[in-house]
């Protein structure tokens, strides 16, 4: 699982206990998956239909850093399912998982539209497409793209 993003929790984020509200750690983590959702699946258009079981496991203080992680553990005809784990960044310690959301394609009207993947791709993979894709069109590489996968590409190579 990667832990692309980090949020600092401030005193905006908390509720009248002085942790974390759990609604705000809730929205961002529907942004975080709508977001893995359009660069996995290819598109802009998706939505949240599902959402399973929510495990708050520990809380969150003002001043900590936490990180969201998410990986594609499915990939269905118009949806692809997510699993999410939030932790502790200094102390790793987990702070809420959830074993399954699932986001769907959608077309202009918010109908669900199929979309053709299969499989987690990484940004050498999107590149490598981008590239086949330009090469189908007769036109030249564009350098740029050359230049953007070394700046995209984390020290372990794999980002989503
Ligand atoms: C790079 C460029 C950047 C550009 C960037 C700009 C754009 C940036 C856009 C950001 C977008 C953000 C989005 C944020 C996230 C919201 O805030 S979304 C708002 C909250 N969600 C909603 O309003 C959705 C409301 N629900 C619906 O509209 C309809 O239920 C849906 C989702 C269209 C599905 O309709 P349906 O009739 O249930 O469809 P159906 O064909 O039966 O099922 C579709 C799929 O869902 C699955 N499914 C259905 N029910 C369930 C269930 N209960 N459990 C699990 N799976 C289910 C089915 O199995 C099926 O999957 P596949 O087998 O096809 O893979």
């Amino acid at each position: 699982m990667n832990f692309h993003t980090r949020k600092w929790v401030k005193p905006e984020d908390l509720n009248p206990n002085g942790t974390l509200f759990g609604g705000r750690l809730l929205a961002w983590i529907d942004e975080e998956a709508a977001i893995y959702a359009i660069v996995q699946l290819g598109t802009s258009r998706v939505v949240t239909k599902f959402m399973s079981e929510i495990n708050f496991v520990s809380s969150a203080r003002q001043g900590d850093i936490i990180e969201l992680g998410i990986t594609a553990s499915a990939f269905g005809r118009t949806s692809i399912s997510l699993c999410v784990e939030i932790r502790n960044k200094i102390t790793r310690e987990r702070i809420l998982t959830i074993d399954r959301i699932v986001l769907v394609s959608v077309d202009a009207d918010f109908k669900p539209v199929p979309h053709d993947r299969t499989r987690i791709t990484y940004i050498e993979d999107r590149f490598r497409e981008q590239s086949a894709n330009n090469d189908s069109q007769d036109e030249p590489i564009p350098q740029k793209a050359t230049r953007r996968r070394a700046e995209g590409t984390s020290a372990t190579g794999t980002d989503t």
